[in-house]
């Protein structure tokens, strides 16, 4: 099966109210989605192409700066948050067993007022994160609802666990990421623009400015993601898979480098939704099918795997 597609207008942000039949198949199609694939294009969000082309251009903006010029902003930087800021070329492996991967990020992670921005010729850097920020969360809420419905919970079992998103007691973070041109002579065995991993939390809102992405499906094969103008992908992350014992999948997915000359660069932005750091964790059919855990501690472990315990 592939990726499946949906239509979100009867739920976009800019809608008050959703009839009974409109969720319904809501909830239906984004229960196979998610029990199947692990992954779902929504079309008609209320989030618009042109906010996301705001985002990555001055995203890119920021990227293609003299290194000197990013290092002030660099992760683990920022007291009150360890996972806001940049992350420079090949410091992340998401596959641990993979060399560094080949992509820059920026992580806005938190949004408190005593976090030093990027000025000066990137005026509105701040606004401009800050705003897409807040406009996925709305968004994240909205799909943490439908799926909650879909599951026969009360929305309050994933709502009531992402009340703090948008302050340091959540680790809920928009990263922007730039696969910069790859020099295919000076390659590492193994190295990848994004190695193979599954995402951490509840959710990932994913925009991206060109393909790249491959998914893996239940029978082991990686399948190229479309690009999609205007479409949110959205996928399942590991936390929400253990939340719901394993009834929503959290897949493997990777980017691949390009074909060899190819010097195209590659653009996308994830919004990696988090329950609130001190939120418990537990199977919601009551099993005991994994421990329970909190979103805080939890995260913690799966930075130090992919940056290394220092
Ligand atoms: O760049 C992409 O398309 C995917 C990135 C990703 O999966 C991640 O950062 O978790
Ligand atoms: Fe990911």
């Amino acid at each position: 099966m592939s990726i499946p597609v949906v239509d979100f207008s009867a739920y976009s942000l800019s809608k008050e109210d959703v009839t009974d039949e409109q969720m319904r198949n809501l909830i239906k199609e984004l229960k196979t989605a998610f029990t199947e694939v692990g992954f779902v294009f929504l079309e008609n969000t209320g989030i618009t192409q042109e906010e996301v082309d705001r985002v990555m251009d001055i995203s890119k903006r920021f990227f293609l700066q003299p290194d000197e010029v990013k290092q002030p902003f660099t992760r683990k930087s920022f007291a009150n948050n360890p996972n806001h800021g940049w992350v420079s070329l090949e410091t992340e492996r998401l596959n641990p067993r993979r060399p560094g991967d080949l992509k820059e990020a920026f992580n806005t992670a938190s949004l408190h007022p005593d976090i030093k921005w990027p000025s000066g010729a990137l005026t509105g850097f701040q606004e401009i994160q800050t705003s897409f920020f807040l406009r996925c969360k709305e968004l994240s809420l909205r799909v943490l609802r439908v799926v909650a419905h879909s599951l026969g919970l009360d929305p309050e079992v994933f709502l009531g666990a992402h009340r703090l998103i948008g302050t340091d007691q959540n680790g809920t973070t928009l990263r922007s990421l730039y696969y910069p041109p790859v020099n295919s002579e000076k390659v590492k065995e193994g190295q990848l623009r994004c190695g193979e991993h599954s995402d951490y939390g509840s959710i990932t809102l994913l925009f991206q400015s060109s393909e790249g992405l491959q998914v893996r499906r239940r029978s082991g094969e990686f399948i190229c993601a479309p690009s999609i103008p205007g479409a949110v992908l959205i996928n399942v992350a590991d936390l929400l898979q253990r939340w719901t014992s394993d009834q929503l999948v959290s897949v493997l997915h990777r980017v691949l480098l390009p074909p060899a000359g190819d010097s195209r660069t590659r653009q996308s932005m994830a919004f990696f939704v988090q329950p609130d750091d001190e939120a418990l964790i537990t199977c919601c059919d009551g099993s005991n099918k994994y421990p329970p855990v909190t979103a805080g501690t939890y995260l913690t472990e799966r930075f130090n795997d992919s940056y290394g315990k220092n």
